[in-house]
């Protein structure tokens, strides 16, 4: 399995957003170090995220950039991304393996290290780990749990960490001191202003 990209944008598909824009912006930028994950709204149907994971692996593809699809794993493999990302109301760990077959990239939500451990036994390649810090992205997440316990699940477990929840560049070293691989943003990048400089910082700080 190739080495696992630091930078996991994850797709903003709320009403008025233009994830493609966002996308195609990023990867001109970090290229192959990026990981793209497609997460398309609780109301969308697989018709819909099946399009939307089409067009951004097709614009994965050619810088070499890793395409994820949330949730959905059977968009996963009918577009043919690298893999897909899991959480407590996602299937199982060890069904998504199942799923994905033993070369998928496996992502899972660990947010303390018993889940941690217990998902990197079930089959997952990395850990979603937050929310680190508080979010407007997604409500109904718990409290955050802060380097500190990122570092908790860092410690537990022999697979990358990616922090996420809140993350923006200037946190990016504590997150990395507290030994986060790396970090999924969704406002970090869709939101700012210039989403291909935002990035360039977000791939700056990672590699620090
Ligand atoms: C890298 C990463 N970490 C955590 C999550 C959250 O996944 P989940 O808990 O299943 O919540 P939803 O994203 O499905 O709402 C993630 N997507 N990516
Ligand atoms: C989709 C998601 N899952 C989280 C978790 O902690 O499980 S936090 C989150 C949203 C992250 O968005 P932003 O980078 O804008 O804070
Ligand atoms: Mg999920």
């Amino acid at each position: 399995m190739p080495s696992l990209g630091r930078l996991h944008l994850i797709t903003d598909t709320r009403p008025g957003r233009d994830p493609l824009t966002v996308v195609r912006a990023a990867l001109a930028v970090a290229r192959a170090d990026l990981v793209v994950q497609v997460r398309v709204e609780d109301s969308a149907t697989d018709r819909e995220a099946y399009e939307l994971a089409q067009r951004v692996l097709a614009l994965c593809v050619p810088y070499g950039a890793t395409c994820l699809v949330n949730d959905r794993l059977h968009v996963a493999l009918a577009v043919g991304a690298a893999g897909g990302h899991v959480g407590a109301d996602d299937l199982p760990v060890a069904a998504a393996r199942r799923v994905l077959g033993p070369a998928g990239v496996l992502g899972a939500t660990a947010r303390a290290p018993g889940t941690a451990t217990a998902a990197v036994a079930a089959g997952a390649s990395y850990l979603g780990v937050g929310p680190c810090h508080a979010t407007s992205t997604k409500s109904g997440l718990p409290d955050p749990i802060g380097p500190a316990g990122v570092r908790a699940v860092v410690d537990a477990v022999d697979v990358p960490v990616i922090a996420i929840g809140g993350v923006t560049t200037e946190r990016v070293p504590e997150l990395r001191a507290a030994g986060a691989y790396g970090v999924a943003v969704v406002g970090a990048v869709s939101a700012a202003a210039d989403p291909a400089r935002a990035t360039a910082e977000l791939i700056e700080a990672l590699t620090c």
